[in-house]
């Protein structure tokens, strides 16, 4: 797969407009900045981006669309100004269809092997909350600029649903073994002044469009580099992780459906799912 993907690898020239590249979905939307080459991808699936199987689906759709057009570089938002990704879409695993739910599961496989695989260079500008689904989107690009007054982090734990190996190897891939495995016990949520003291983000802007910004600078210090010997390199570092999601995808979603389909975690997520309306309604 990442051999196909680095002969794309080959220079551009660029122009000086920016360009909707795809609006094929509604849950996603592609821009390229024909200036820089850096395509920008937005989720947009009101009210909180709840990962669900459509909008998984046109996020990897996305990166394929980005990774085919020779962009220089790939930015990962949100078109909610409060909200990067809530995360998993607790419907998907909330008394579940049968068939669905594995298509939604392995839709999250392909999203994660097509981001934390890809050959471009990626950030993500976090304009909002970002827990446990959204993290790991977010920990999955090269780089993290976020908006203060947030939180992110990998909370499954407080949800009573365990986080599966790939979650935990992208969060260490960012964090100290020793602070991640902590944060992954507690289920923390860092702020984001906490996550960028401990490094779960790189920097700080104050709005979204200072964000991307900061996202396309990082984009732009590859602008030297050979884009070969950096796609390798990358590839490389990531390969072992990639290897073990490939290698175990049937066993990972037949883990994940009888994790789901345990009684305790129905009634848990049924409960979790409440906490939520509650708090809409107070
Ligand atoms: C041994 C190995 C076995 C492996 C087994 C694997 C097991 C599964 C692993 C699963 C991995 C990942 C898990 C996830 O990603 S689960 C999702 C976790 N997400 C959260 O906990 C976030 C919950 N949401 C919030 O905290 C807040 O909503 C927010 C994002 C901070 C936004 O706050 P807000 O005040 O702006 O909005 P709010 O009123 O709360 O929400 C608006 C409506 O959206 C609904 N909603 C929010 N989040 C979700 C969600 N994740 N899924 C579905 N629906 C969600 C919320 O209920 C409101 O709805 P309504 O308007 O009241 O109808």
């Amino acid at each position: 797969m990442m051999r196909s993907k680095l002969m794309n690898l080959v220079p551009r020239a660029v122009a000086t407009t920016s360009r909707q590249m795809s609006t094929a979905t509604k849950l996603t939307t592609v821009q390229v900045d024909d200036k820089t080459g850096i395509a920008t991808l937005t989720m947009n699936r009101p009210p909180v981006n709840g990962l669900n199987l459509e909008l998984l689906r046109d996020i990897h759709q996305s990166i394929e669309e980005i990774e085919g057009n020779k962009s220089r570089g790939l930015i990962l938002t949100s078109s909610n100004p409060t909200i990067f990704s809530a995360g998993l879409d607790i419907f998907e695993m909330y008394k579940p269809d049968k068939e669905r739910i594995r298509a939604f599961w392995t839709a999250l496989q392909d999203v994660w092997l097509a981001l934390y695989g890809s050959s471009v260079p990626t950030a993500a500008a976090i304009n909002g909350h970002s827990p446990a689904g959204g993290c790991l989107l977010a920990t999955s690009c090269e780089y993290r600029v976020m908006l203060p007054k947030y939180t992110i982090g990998l909370n499954e734990t407080k949800l009573g649903i365990v986080a599966p190996k790939w979650f935990m190897s992208t969060f260490e891939s960012v964090l100290p073994r020793r602070l991640a495995e902590r944060a992954l016990n507690q289920g923390r949520m860092f702020t984001t002044e906490e996550a960028l003291a401990v490094g779960l983000v790189d920097e700080v802007a104050n709005s979204k469009e200072e964000a991307i910004a900061k996202c396309a600078q990082f984009i732009g210090t590859f602008a030297k580099v050979n884009p070969l010997a950096r796609a390798l390199t990358k590839q490389q570092l990531r390969a072992e992780e990639l290897k073990q999601l490939e290698d175990e995808r049937v066993q990972d979603l037949e883990k994940f459906i009888f994790f789901v389909n345990q009684p305790a975690v129905q009634k848990g997520l049924g409960i979790y799912l409440e906490s939520l309306k509650k708090k809409a309604t107070k």
